[in-house]
């Protein structure tokens, strides 16, 4: 027998499949290892029976995108959350991830969250005049609850953000009944940075699917198919979309005489820190390129 279902989370080399029956906890068949393909959460798979009753996870089902780390396959959406104090907003972390959305076709949204702990504003700004949904909470006053949850709704989400920013508190305020664990709690519990953390999709009352995921600390480009310094403008919507007025087709926007997108930043109508992100981004997958050609001549 032969079931089809979504992958909602693995540990320890197990995965619980969500079929049209009941949920099935299995094994992926060892050709996967061989074939280099590691079936993740969010995954459409196909399950088969075993002789001896088991399941085991045959087939993964072609990725409208796919994540490397954290694993995750098939997101509509990918909420970027930040706080805006304890710990501070890292605005180069937030772009390298809105980057890594873009360049995987995943819609991005930007989270600031505890609000009660400063203004938002300056950092909505820089978002709206590059054209990124979006949204401040504070999941302590119950404010701006309402439309993240709008958006996730009847969506494959993921919520990411570092340590600390309230993913947790955020995602029991939206839905009520999911009872993850936050602060204290789970630190109490190991769940802190030191544990490496899996993803699991939450189901959503009323369609959908939410997952609870830690953030990029550390960022290797390559395993984010960010090592092509041509595409980095495909990371950056509204860097792209100036970028079709530059004097030169090979404008790296970083320097160049006629370069449209420098004016508009020139011009406030693209946010300094974006300007800065994108340029740090193109000299660190330069830098990527140069050592990786230096090693093939050793
Ligand atoms: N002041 C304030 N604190 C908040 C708010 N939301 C969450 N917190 C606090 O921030 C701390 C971290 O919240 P969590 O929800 O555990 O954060 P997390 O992002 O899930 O953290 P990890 O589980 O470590 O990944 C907790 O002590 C929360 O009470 C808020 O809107 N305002
Ligand atoms: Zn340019």
């Amino acid at each position: 027998m032969e079931l089809e279902g979504l992958v909602i989370k693995c540990v320890g080399g197990f995965y619980t499949v969500n079929t049209a029956q009941e949920p099935v906890i299995c094994r992926a068949r060892g050709r996967f290892r061989k074939e280099g393909v590691s079936p993740c959460a969010g995954d459409r798979v196909r399950v088969q029976r075993e002789t001896d009753g088991s399941w085991a996870l045959s087939e993964v089902l072609p990725r409208k995108n796919h994540l490397v780390r954290p694993p995750v396959a098939n997101l509509d959406r990918l909420f970027v959350v930040a706080s805006l104090r304890g710990p501070a907003v890292n605005l180069a972390l937030v772009d390298k991830t809105l980057a890594v959305a873009e360049i995987n076709h995943i819609e991005p949204v930007v989270v600031f969250t505890k609000t009660d702990l400063d203004d938002p504003g300056p950092l909505l700004e820089i978002y709206r005049l590059a054209g990124i949904k979006c949204c401040k909470v504070c999941a302590q006053r119950g404010e701006g609850i309402e439309q993240v949850r709008e958006l996730s709704a009847g969506r494959v989400s993921a919520f990411l953000g570092n340590s600390g920013v309230g993913k947790s508190t955020l995602l029991n305020a939206l839905f009520p009944g999911l009872g993850l664990e936050t602060g204290e709690i789970s630190r109490k519990l190991g769940r802190g940075r030191h544990t490496t953390r899996h993803v699991e999709l939450y189901p959503l009352p009323g369609g959908g699917y939410a997952a609870d995921t830690p953030g990029f600390s550390t960022f290797d480009l390559e395993r984010y198919r960010l090592t092509d310094k041509e595409q980095l403008v495909r990371g950056f919507r509204e860097i792209e979309r100036f970028s079709k007025d530059c004097r030169f087709t090979s404008c790296s926007h970083t320097c160049e005489k006629g370069c449209a997108v420098l004016k508009a930043a020139n011009e406030g109508k693209i946010a300094g820190s974006r300007i800065e992100n994108y340029g740090a981004m193109y000299q660190e997958i330069k830098g990527v390129k140069k050592w990786e050609q230096k090693s093939k001549h050793v």
